[in-house]
């Protein structure tokens, strides 16, 4: 579903990456470790189209999307979050949600919206019920009238997995998902992942999660993949290990 062939990216004399390549089936949850520096950052930057490498490319679908803008990667399904969490702090938990949902618009402008045509009026309600669904999901249906930049670092990571996952993505970028989740949070964060009907590709460095929620893991060192296989393969790979597990 994902094809990242032979891609390398060079800042300055730094080599970010260097010639990595890799695959991800579709509907398969894999991981991306390494230590700081590696380049799993730069990576995402790649695969979301934030950055272009100097060399190789991205498919998604079998398509290479090497040359497309981030915006048309998002349309063709691709979502991220970042390190940094990014909510619209002004709107409500909800509010965050459904802006995911409304960016298709609902047809017919603004007298649409005057008359309240039966067709825009139940697109409204299906978009209502899948907010109610996805903060269910994510465990924020009572705080669904908060304003995100009232709430606490965990909670609003949760916000923007939920606004993520809207719209159902074909394909999600996570960046440090758990940095900032306690426990309990962390558990939701994998029923959600584990549920998502959805190719997953994540940067994560709590071993523990990674270990439990990925299908598969890639391994990079200085820019260079290391290993790939599955997390039982790479617990026991001793050169994995040795530059990283310790
Ligand atoms: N904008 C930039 N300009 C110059 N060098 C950069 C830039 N971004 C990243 N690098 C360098 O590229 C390499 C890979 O960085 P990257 O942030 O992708 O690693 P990472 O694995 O995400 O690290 P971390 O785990 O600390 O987030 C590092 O040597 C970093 O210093």
């Amino acid at each position: 579903m994902l094809a990242i062939e032979d891609v390398s990216v060079a800042f300055g004399g730094v080599r970010a990456l260097s010639e990595v390549t890799f695959e991800v089936p579709e509907g398969q949850i894999c991981g991306v470790i390494g230590p700081n520096g590696a380049g799993k950052t730069t990576l995402f930057d790649v695969v979301c189209g934030l950055r272009r490498p100097l060399r190789g490319r991205v498919g998604v679908d079998g398509a290479d999307v090497t040359a497309l803008s981030p915006l048309l990667r998002a349309r063709a399904g691709l979502r991220r979050t970042f390190q940094r969490t990014q909510v619209f702090g002004r709107l409500t938990v909800a509010g965050n949600v459904l802006a995911a949902l409304d960016w298709r618009g609902g047809g017919g402008g603004l007298p649409a919206d005057l008359v309240g045509w039966p067709a825009r009026r139940r697109l409204e309600r299906e978009r209502a019920g899948r907010v109610a669904e996805v903060l269910e999901l994510c465990g924020l249906t009572e705080l669904r009238d908060a304003y995100a930049a009232s709430l606490p670092v965990g909670q609003r990571r949760l916000v923007e997995l939920a606004r993520a996952i809207a719209d159902r993505p074909r394909l999600l970028l996570l960046d440090e998902p758990t940095s900032g989740l306690d426990h309990d949070q962390t558990v939701r964060l994998r029923q959600v992942v584990a549920a998502l009907d959805t190719t997953v590709l994540l940067v994560e460095h709590d071993m523990g999660f990674v270990m439990g929620t990925c299908d598969r893991l890639v391994v990079l060192d200085l820019g260079k993949v290391i290993a790939r296989g599955t997390p039982a393969q790479i617990r026991e790979n001793p050169v994995v290990r040795a530059a990283y597990l310790g």
